[in-house]
């Protein structure tokens, strides 16, 4: 399927979540997130969830990782290509953005090269590991100034397509994607 419909079909099947599956589906994907093999890396990147577009709900995993003294990263949108990346301390304070999104006010600034691990949004991937957002590029520009060993984690509701047609080159596969009901595991090793 092509982008555009794929982020349509998703959108709507997102929306018709109930808070409650939203909530424990959450924490089903939280859970996994433990049996991946990263827990000997240290600086972690993720998101804070749109609620207004059902996106999920990462506290568990933030959770998870601070129980575990992990180094704990966010993004900030600072223009209409870039993001910036802050470490979350006990301090930090956030604002919720034009687009609904919870983003740190100030703080201290990490550079994408240090991540080790970083979990992405998206609204489909498909079974190769390709995936998509809202199409803006963020995460493709982003995930582009990081190592080439950052372990990439999609987080999904859903499962994965059969084939994303209209992948470019610009578009970087998944290492793994966690939904619900399983693991995905794109990585040749
Ligand atoms: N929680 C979260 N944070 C994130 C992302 C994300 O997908 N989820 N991003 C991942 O890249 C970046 C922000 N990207 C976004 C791009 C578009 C829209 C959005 O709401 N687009 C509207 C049109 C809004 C407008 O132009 O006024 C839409 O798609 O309907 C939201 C976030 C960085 N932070
Ligand atoms: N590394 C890059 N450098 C410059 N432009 C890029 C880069 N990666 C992606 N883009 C541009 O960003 C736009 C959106 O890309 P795409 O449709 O793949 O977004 P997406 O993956 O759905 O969004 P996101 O990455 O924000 O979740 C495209 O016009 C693409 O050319």
């Amino acid at each position: 399927m092509l982008k555009r419909d794929l982020r349509l079909k998703y959108s709507k099947l997102r929306s018709s979540l109930t808070p409650s599956q939203l909530s424990l589906q959450s924490i089903a994907i939280a859970n996994s997130v433990l049996q991946l093999p990263i827990w000997k890396k240290e600086y972690f990147h993720i998101f804070l969830p749109i609620q207004q577009k059902a996106e999920i709900d990462t506290e568990g995993i933030i959770s998870i990782l601070l129980g575990l003294d992990k180094n704990v990263i966010v993004p900030k949108i600072i223009s209409s290509t870039q993001l910036e990346h802050y470490l979350l301390t006990d301090n930090t304070k956030f604002i919720i953005n034009k687009l609904n999104i919870p983003e740190p006010v100030d703080g201290i600034t990490i550079e994408p090269k240090k991540l080790d691990v970083v979990f992405i949004p998206l609204l489909a991937f498909d079974e190769k590991g390709n995936r998509i957002g809202y199409g803006k590029g963020y995460y493709d520009r982003f995930l582009n100034d990081c190592r080439e060993d950052v372990i990439k984690i999609g987080l999904s509701f859903f499962e994965a397509e059969p084939l994303i047609d209209d992948i470019d080159i610009t578009d970087i596969p998944l290492d793994y994607c966690i939904t619900p009901k399983k693991t995905y595991s794109f990585t040749e090793s």
